[in-house]
């Protein structure tokens, strides 16, 4: 097996939201492909102190601050790559290309018009999943029920998983089908916490599996241009996860909840810890709220998703 690059690259958000891209020059490995501007780490260095040197030389900014987005192991046929992807929105000086490449701001939506090497995927993925997530509450009174995701969605709520076990399958569809328009006229995503079949009866953007269904699956059963989002509580649902090209996470509970009583928490070391090698975008959930998004940030997560702390009361 070939030794790992460990490399530290930055998405450089700017004050207009517009991340910075380079292109590679044609001769080098992945060359002709956009990037994220960054390289290799030298032997004496942290990925930290590699990813300022990097962006110093490269693109000529001096970075203010940086915290982790996402961690991705790729094997390229000819090399291992452990991509250290930081997320960068406070930095002194203009970039431009200091190796004569072309650089470009661009906003998230236009990132897939570019062509980058393969092991970006998740970061692209990443890039375009917000840092909070709902899950919906009780389901009981349809009307109720509807008015609340209306308010969570005025709140800028833009991603929902609807989880209602209490709804028989043809009820399931029916509130999905109220759901999705409320989610569509509010620019917003919808995950059905069902199995993936419900796909071909209601046009949602997406399942998220229980960690019971993870099981059921030896392959990815949502197409690629929906959303898989998969429920884990410890690693070996996370290795499965990944196996299953999931494009998001949640792992739980990482604090005690009321609707998990006697569930031990996991706490946010561990949280931190079991998601250290996992290449796909990670929410912290159970007991959390909007407050804890900064730091589930801050150790590698994507951000924090909720019942309680994001469905609202009427
Ligand atoms: N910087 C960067 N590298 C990436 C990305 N995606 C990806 O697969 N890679 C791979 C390509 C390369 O094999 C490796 C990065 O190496 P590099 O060529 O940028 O390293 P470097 O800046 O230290 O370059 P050099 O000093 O060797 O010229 O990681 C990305 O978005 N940004
Ligand atoms: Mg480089």
């Amino acid at each position: 097996m070939p030794k790992t690059l460990h490399v530290a690259a930055a998405v450089v958000t700017n004050d207009q939201g517009n991340v910075l891209i380079a292109r590679r020059p044609a001769t080098v490995d992945q060359g002709g492909l956009w990037e994220f501007p960054g390289g290799k780490l030298a032997p004496y260095e942290t990925a930290r102190q590699a990813l300022v040197r990097e962006l110093h030389e490269e693109v000529g900014i001096e970075v203010v601050s940086a915290t982790p987005l996402i961690r991705i192991h790729h094997q390229y046929p000819e090399k291992n790559v452990l991509l250290d992807i930081w997320s960068v929105d406070q930095f002194d000086g203009e970039a431009y290309g200091k190796e004569g490449q072309a650089v470009r701001w661009v906003s998230p939506d236009e990132l897939s018009q570019y062509s980058f090497p393969e092991a970006n995927k998740p970061i692209l993925k990443a890039l375009g999943l917000p840092d909070h997530y709902l899950v919906t509450g009780d389901a009981d009174n349809e009307d109720d029920w509807l008015s609340k995701l209306q308010k969570a969605l005025e709140s800028g709520i833009s991603l929902v998983q609807m989880r209602c076990h209490e709804l028989d399958e043809a009820e399931f569809i029916a509130r999905a089908e109220k759901a999705l328009k409320l989610t569509r006229e509010a620019n917003a995503r919808l995950l059905l916490n069902a199995e993936p079949g419900l796909l071909d009866k209601v046009g949602a953007d997406g399942i998220h599996l229980t960690s019971e269904r993870l099981s059921y699956y030896s392959q990815r059963p949502v197409p690629s241009d929906k959303l898989l989002s998969c429920a884990c509580h410890n690693i070996a649902e996370l290795n499965i996860s990944a196996a299953l090209q999931a494009d998001m996470v949640t792992l739980s509970p990482v604090e005690p909840t009321a609707s998990h009583p006697g569930v031990e928490a996991l706490g946010w070391q561990k949280f931190s810890e079991m998601i250290e090698k996992l290449s796909v975008p990670a929410y912290a959930l159970g007991g959390l709220g909007r407050a804890d998004i900064r730091r589930a940030r801050g150790l590698g997560g994507q951000g924090v998703a909720g019942i309680r702390a994001f469905w609202p009361q009427l």
